[in-house]
C-alpha cells in the first residue's frame, strides 16, 4: 500500500504545495519550523480542512480528489488522529474513552491495545486521575481502536515534560513495530527525530524541502539551521560487530575493517543501531598516536570544510567508508594542520562521549527501533 498526497492550499501568506509518496509502515516525521505548515498538512489529510486542489490516496482508496469532487468526511477516511493534548472525555473512564465511537466493542482488541500501551491497569480510572503521559497513551489507544488505515500524530509529546516524553518513547516505538499502518508524526524536536522516525519530510514555507532517510537529511546542510554551532552532530547507522562485556562496550562495523567502539548497547550482534555523534567530540590527527587513551582512531577523508570569520570554529565534513562524520575544531588548529578537501586524516572519537541518549538500537531491518538501555 502506498500513500499519495498531493495538496494545495492558500494559508494566509503561505501557499501550501505538497507532493508526497509515503512508505506504508513505520514513522514518517513531518519536521520544520513553527508555521511551516505541518499541522495544516495533517489537518488536510484527516479531512478537518479542505484543500484548494489535490488528491489523497490511501492505498487504492481515494479520500480526497478535487478534480472528481471527492471529499470524504473525517470519520469515513479511516484515519486515526492524536493531537498535542489528549482531548479525552473527562466524564468517561479510560475504558469508556477507548470504546468511544466503536461499533464493535470487542474486548480482545481493546485488551491488546491496552497492553501494547501499558494502560491495562488504568481502564477504570477517569482522565483527571492520569498523568499527562498516561493520558496521551490512552489517546493513542483510542485512535488505534478506530481501526485506522493510517495514524496521524501532531506533536503528541509537546505538552509533556522531559521525563514524561522519555516515558512515552518506547511505547511509540513499539507501536510502530506492532501495527502495520503508516504513521505521520509532526515534530520539531531533534530528539524525537533521532528516537522515533524512520523517514522524515523537511517542510519549509508550505513546501517539501527534503524527503528521505533521517540520517541522510540530518547529515546534510539542510539541517544545519536546527543545530546550534556547539551542538552539530551526525547520525550514523551501522550494525553491531561485537560486544566487550569486560569493558562494557560495543563495537559497530563502519566498513570491512572500520570499527567504532561505543558504550555498551543492549542489542544482539548484527542488529542495526542508530547513533548521534557530536562534531565537538571528534578531533583530527595526521598520524595516529602510538599510545593513546582514545579507542577510536578512524581513517577518514576530508569532504568539505566551512568556517566563518566571526567564529573560532571550523566544521569539517569527513567520510569514513560509507559513513559521514563531522568534526568541529578550532580555525587555528585547521590552519596549523593545513587541512584541505580530499585529504586523508584520522578522526579520534572518544567512545565515552556517546551518551545513552544518543543511541538507538534497531532490531529489525525495517527500521523499527528499540532504545538501548
Ligand atoms: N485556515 C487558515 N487560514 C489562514 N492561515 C492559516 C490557516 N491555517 C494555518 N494558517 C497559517 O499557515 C501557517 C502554517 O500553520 P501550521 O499550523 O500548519 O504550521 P506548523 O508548521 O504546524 O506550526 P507549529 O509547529 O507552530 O504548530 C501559519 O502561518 C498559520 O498562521
Amino acid at each position: 500500500m502506498t500513500l499519495q498526497i498531493t495538496l494545495e492550499k492558500q494559508l494566509g501568506e503561505i501557499n501550501l504545495d505538497i507532493d508526497l509518496n509515503l512508505q506504508e509502515t513505520g514513522i514518517t516525521a513531518l519536521f520544520g519550523r513553527s508555521g511551516a505548515g505541518k499541522t495544516s498538512i495533517i489537518n488536510l489529510i484527516a479531512g478537518l480542512e479542505k484543500p484548494d486542489a489535490g488528491k489523497i490516496l490511501i492505498g487504492d482508496r481515494v479520500v480526497f480528489d478535487a478534480a472528481r469532487n471527492i471529499n470524504l468526511p473525517p470519520q469515513k477516511r479511516q484515519i486515526g488522529y492524536v493531537f498535542q493534548g489528549s482531548r479525552l472525555f473527562p466524564h468517561y473512564t479510560v475504558k469508556g474513552n477507548l470504546n468511544y465511537g466503536r461499533r464493535h466493542k470487542d474486548p480482545e482488541s481493546l485488551n491488546t491495545i491496552a497492553e501494547l500501551l501499558g494502560i491495562e491497569q488504568l481502564l477504570h480510572r477517569y482522565p483527571a486521575a492520569l498523568s499527562g503521559g498516561e493520558q496521551q497513551r490512552v489517546a493513542i489507544g483510542r485512535a488505534l481502536l478506530s481501526n485506522p488505515a493510517m495514524l496521524l500524530m501532531d506533536e503528541p509529546l509537546a505538552s509533556l515534560d522531559e521525563p514524561r516524553k522519555k516515558e512515552l518513547f518506547p511505547y511509540i516505538e513499539q507501536l510502530a513495530k506492532e501495527i502495520n499502518i503508516p504513521i505521520i508524526y509532526v515534530s520539531h524536536s531533534l530528539d524525537e527525530l533521532l528516537r522515533l522516525a524512520d523517514q522524515m519530510v523537511l517542510i519549509d514555507q508550505g513546501r517539501v524541502i527534503r524527503h528521505g532517510e533521517v540520517a541522510d537529511i540530518w547529515n546534510s546542510e539542510a539541517m544545519l539551521p536546527w543545530q546550534p554551532e556547539q551542538d552539530i552532530s551526525v547520525i550514523l547507522e551501522a550494525c553491531i560487530r561485537e560486544h566487550s562485556s569486560r569493558y562494557s562496550m560495543s563495537c559497530l562495523a563502519l566498513g570491512d575493517r572500520l570499527s567504532l567502539w561505543t558504550p555498551f548497547i543492549d542489542a544482539p550482534v548484527a542488529s542495526r543501531v542508530r547513533m548521534r555523534i557530536h562534531a565537538r567530540d571528534i578531533s583530527l590527527v595526521r598520524q595516529p598516536a602510538e599510545q593513546s587513551s582514545i579507542r577510536n582512531v578512524i581513517p577518514v577523508s576530508v569532504v568539505d570544510m566551512t568556517s566563518t570569520d566571526n567564529t573560532s570554529a571550523c566544521l569539517i565534513t569527513l567520510r569514513a567508508g560509507q559513513h559521514i562524520l563531522k568534526s568541529s575544531i578550532s580555525r587555528w588548529a585547521a590552519e596549523e594542520l593545513a587541512i584541505h578537501p580530499g585529504e586523508q586524516l584520522f578522526a579520534q572519537i572518544k567512545g565515552g562521549s556517546i551518551s545513552r541518549n544518543d543511541q538507538v538500537a534497531n532490531l529489525q531491518p525495517s527500521n523499527a527501533f528499540l532504545i538501548a538501555r
